[in-house]
């Protein structure tokens, strides 16, 4: 292609995306192109799409598990969204297929090919061309056939930083909206990471991130290394640091510490792709939950597990590291607190509904919760909370498979991993009528019980208070470690915390602050009633709690789940510590 020097003048006082726009319509003048051309794309044979469709098939399948993601930003709008390679052939094409007339439903159909040479200016092969994301808008099209339409797309990049492709979003010209752009961008950047994160051969993947609630984002840093460090790809966000990066140093330091300062405003986390577990701020100590790695080999059998725990101690923290460390990694996590559902809204929101289901519902529908997790990880939290009704119903969705949208007949297949989590005794809701026991057997394929902090070792005490203390440092200004003396490490250690882990974390940052930079003491802690005023001839922690099952139980006539309840334990902690006793 070439531009005379008077065009390129003109061109470049033209604002940037005018003058992208005016690029592409020269190069499609030079292609030979006409603005009143039939719209005829060029769509290759089902054998040829078949075989590019295996080229890209992980890319296709990361696509293809983001697209709740679609669907929840886009709320049913009429519009599709497409994946087409760097040659421009569409394949992959999902959303509203009613939209367009028929020619523009050929033309985004798989193996139709989008590429400026034969279609002009559009936001495919545009975006191609121009290796950067771009909306065409209606008249923007070089061919006045594709008027009607708008279209958004965003490059998708590989590890290495080599364009594989564009995602890109269309709809009729009217119902574009801006934010278009942003989900495709999105949505490339979902599934740039996935591809990252699950290379072959990767030992470490590092996170980089300005602080510890960033990890999780979309937009933050992940590079992939070998075992030896060599680098295996990293994606956009982390691409542009790379040159800054020391990354032998950087290895060395995480085998030292988990969370490093590795510039103003970027911390670094370590995950170990081996196990794919996060290693730094979302590490469990391994004695409080030993049957984690079981939890993951079921899990990818797709049997439901069930996480039961006082308040605080970290179910929904350990939900998000089985997700990370799981095959459905790349899907979404989709997190339901059944208590915080208002009842009136819990069921259309959980199954979804369809347009008109009832009075004020969203005027185009709602795929629901549990359409949205297809792929990924469904976490109902205080399941205990579903009404019987809702129950039911969940029941049946998780016999067939299948969800059936309020207002709808026809049931919508889905794949989730179940994850549920209750404060509350299941078995004793059961026992009293309160919650079903074919769905308590359903969910319960495998309990992960977590302890309380009183239930903890001391050992595992002092790992989880660093842990913390690390995690804490990363939000202070990238303080690269806090300390704690020893008598302040046995004060906490003391209290009872009905809070558990999360209000230790609360008084740590309590302490952080008043400590001011110093090592914490006890004079930075509150008042703490330490269970040593509880009971005053022992300050171990296990006889104590023995001694408060033993009297509990006492006072309710033997009854466990009378004593469970008033001790806001698990019958299974009680049955375990009478065990221990010996009385059992
Ligand atoms: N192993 C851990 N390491 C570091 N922080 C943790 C750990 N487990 C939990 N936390 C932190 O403790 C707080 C409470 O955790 P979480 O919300 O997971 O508890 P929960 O059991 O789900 O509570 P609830 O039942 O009240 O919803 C959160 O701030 C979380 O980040």
């Amino acid at each position: 292609m070439t531009i005379n020097a008077t065009n390129k003048a003109a061109l470049s006082r033209l604002p940037q995306a005018q003058q992208l726009v005016e690029r592409s319509w020269q190069r499609s003048r030079e292609y030979g192109l006409n603005k009143h051309s039939r719209m005829d794309p060029f769509c290759l044979p089902i054998s040829d799409v078949k075989h590019k469709k295996q080229q890209h098939a992980l890319l296709l399948g990361y696509l293809n598990s983001s697209l709740p993601l679609f669907e929840q930003l886009q709320q049913g709008r009429r519009c599709r969204l497409l994946f087409a390679d760097t040659q421009g052939t569409i394949l992959f094409s999902a959303g509203d297929p009613y939209f367009g007339n028929q020619a523009q439903k050929i033309a985004l159909a798989n193996g139709a090919s989008w590429h400026e040479q034969s279609m002009g200016t559009n936001a495919i092969g545009t975006a191609l061309s121009e290796q950067q994301e771009v909306s065409i808008l209606g008249q923007q099209h070089f061919l006045a056939a594709n008027h009607g339409i708008s279209c958004s797309a965003s490059p998708v990049l590989s590890p290495s930083g080599e364009l594989l492709g564009v995602i890109d979003i269309s709809s009729d010209m009217g119902e574009h909206a801006q934010d278009m752009l942003l989900t495709a961008r999105l949505m490339a950047l979902a599934v740039e990471n996935a591809l990252v994160m699950n290379q072959h051969h990767a030992h470490w993947i590092l996170n980089l991130a300005p602080d510890a609630g960033s990890l999780q984002q979309p937009w933050s840093g992940i590079i992939a290394l070998r075992e030896d460090g060599q680098l295996l790809g990293a994606n956009r966000s982390a691409r542009h640091w790379l040159n800054e990066l020391d990354i032998p140093a950087m290895l060395a330091q995480l085998q030292q510490g988990q969370l490093t300062p590795v510039k103003q405003g970027i911390a670094l986390l370590s995950r170990q792709a081996g196990s794919r577990i996060a290693r730094s701020v979302a590490d469990n100590a391994p004695a409080q939950c030993p049957r984690e790695s079981t939890a993951l080999k079921l899990m990818a059998r797709q049997i439901p597990l069930l996480v039961q725990g006082e308040t605080g101690t970290g179910k929904d923290h350990l939900v998000r590291r089985l997700h990370q460390a799981s095959a459905r990694a790349a899907g979404p996590l989709v997190a339901v607190n059944c208590g915080a559902l208002p009842s009136e809204l819990l069921e259309a929101e959980l199954f979804g509904y369809v347009s008109g289901a009832f009075t004020g519902s969203h005027k185009q529908g709602r795929p629901g919760y549990i359409r949205a997790a297809n792929h990924g990880i469904l976490f109902l939290d205080e399941i205990g909370e579903l009404p019987l009704a809702a129950q039911t119903r969940l029941l049946r969705v998780l016999q067939e498979k299948a969800v059936t949208p309020l207002g709808c007949h026809e049931p919508q297949a889905v794949d989730f991993q179940l994850i549920a989590a209750s404060h509350k005794d299941l078995a004793d809701m059961v026992e009293q009528g309160t919650f079903r026991q074919d769905l308590y057997f359903r969910i319960n394929g495998f309990t992960l019980q977590l302890p309380s902090l009183r239930e903890y070792e001391e050992q595992d005490f002092t790992r989880l208070l660093e842990r913390l203390l690390t995690e804490l440092a990363a939000k202070e200004a990238f303080l690269s470690k806090i300390s704690i003396d020893e008598e302040a490490v046995h004060r906490l250690r003391s209290y009872h915390w009905p809070g558990n882990i999360r209000q230790l974390k609360q008084q740590l940052e309590v302490a952080i602050v008043l400590a001011e930079g110093q090592s914490i003491n006890v004079t930075h802690l509150p008042e703490l009633p330490q269970m040593s005023d509880l009971q005053p001839r022992t300050r171990d922690l296990k006889s104590l709690t023995d001694q408060l099952v033993v009297q509990t139980l006492n006072e309710n006539n033997g009854n466990v789940s009378a004593a469970a309840r008033q001790l806001n334990m698990s019958r299974t902690t009680i049955y375990a510590r009478l065990k221990a006793l010996g009385k059992h």
